[in-house]
């Protein structure tokens, strides 16, 4: 098939430190370029490509010449502070090499957290595209602190992918795809080329990292597998170095670890409520509202509130999760946790006469909530 018949018109790249660096302890050009040559042509058959790139603590460490510092976090933002200016300094090199431009966001989950920043940061991928130039996206390392990072570029790759409304994210790491063990403890594991659904099972499979090279593993990378498939967005996951493996990607050949995307995708605001906000708070609910939300669709009421935990204010995004702590939902609450500690359990109408006020009996509505 000609990349020109396609079905995908954007697609996002996620290129792993393991891929970036060849499993060595610097960037290894010679493969970045060839990436950067599959990227380019996808560019020239018309499909947008947004990259998102590690790499720039690796870069860092050999930048600095390898220096032997604590593992702090002060550190690593230092390595990161000064290794993504590298990084991005190789990358628009390499794709000046095939005539197209770069341009950088560093992104935190603070940028996705507002909605309003949210749809900024959207806006300049959306105009970065239009003028043909290729977005590079990397975590803001340098200033992410925990409390406002997202922590690992799997995940930030998945909420690039909704960002830019993309249909294909391609996860490419240092193995072929998702096995149903980690290759590096068990060599007999074997590659699951297709998966149409991920649940618990699925996840068990699923290890970290222990290279030493990457952050999460190929846990994270279903984390991000999850999030863009309800978005509507087929993943893959494969080796960075399989011959050709954009290209076959994008051209639907058999390549790592393919998950179709769900067939009713959320609409907008509920991926953002999805992939953007920090939950602030939890709401355990008792079994008739786990019932009544997860298989009615209905809006949580407060009589279903068995306990409200953390410190939040109205409009703060909550897990509601079931007496198990088993995660239902993620969701927006109309009523902050002050309020939410006196109205558990209580219904409806009293709601009024124990606060003085009412924003309704909705305390998640089930058009500010999504299911997990
Ligand atoms: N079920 C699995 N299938 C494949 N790889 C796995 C699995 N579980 C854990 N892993 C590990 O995930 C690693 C890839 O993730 P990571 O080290 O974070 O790389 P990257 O830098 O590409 O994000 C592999 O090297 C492998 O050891
Ligand atoms: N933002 C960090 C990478 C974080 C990360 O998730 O790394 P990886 O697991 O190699 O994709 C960096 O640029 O070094």
């Amino acid at each position: 098939m000609k990349l020109t018949e396609m079905a995908y018109r954007r697609v996002v790249v996620k290129l792993g430190t393991s891929v970036l660096t060849s499993g060595s302890k610097r960037l290894d050009k010679a493969h970045m370029v060839e990436l950067a040559r599959q990227m380019a042509c996808l560019m020239r058959a018309g499909i947008e490509v947004v990259l998102c790139t590690s790499g720039a603590i690796a870069a860092g460490r050999e930048h600095l010449q390898y220096p032997v510092l604590p593992d702090t976090m002060a550190n690593k933002q230092l390595l990161a502070a000064v290794g993504q200016g590298q990084l991005i300094l190789a990358w628009s090199q390499l794709f000046a090499i095939y005539g197209l431009h770069v341009g950088q966001l560093l992104l935190t989950r603070a940028d996705l957290h507002d909605r309003e920043r949210y749809l900024n940061a959207r806006d300049t991928l959306n105009a970065l595209l239009a003028h043909n130039i290729i977005p590079i996206i990397n975590e803001n390392d340098a200033v992410a602190t925990n409390e406002i990072k997202v922590g690992d570029n799997d995940n930030l790759s998945a909420r690039a992918a909704l960002l830019c409304d993309a249909d294909l994210l391609i996860l490419l790491t240092d193995q072929k795809g998702l096995f149903d063990a980690d290759p590096r403890k068990h060599p007999d594991a074997k590659l699951i080329s297709q998966v149409v659904n991920i649940d618990d099972s699925l996840r068990l499979l699923a290890g970290g990292s222990i290279s030493g090279l990457g952050t999460g593993g190929m846990a994270t990378k279903l984390e991000a597998a999850d999030i863009a498939r309800r978005a509507g967005i087929e993943v893959v996951i494969a080796s960075g170095h399989h011959p050709d493996v954009i290209h076959k990607a994008v051209s639907k050949e058999a390549v790592g670890t393919h998950f179709s995307a769900i067939e009713n995708p959320l609409e907008s605001r509920k991926q953002w409520l999805l992939a953007g906000p920090v939950t602030e708070g939890v709401l355990v609910l008792d079994a008739g509202a786990a019932s009544a939300v997860t298989q009615q669709g209905r809006s949580l009421l407060s009589k279903g509130i068995s306990a409200v935990k953390g410190e939040f204010e109205r409009g703060a995004t909550l897990q509601l999760v079931d007496e198990s702590g088993k995660v239902l939902a993620r969701g927006m609450t109309r009523y902050g946790a002050d309020a939410l500690v006196k109205i558990a359990g209580k219904h409806s109408d009293e709601i009024e006469s124990v606060l003085g006020y009412d924003y309704g009996g909705a305390i998640v509505h089930r058009n500010d909530m999504v299911l997990l």
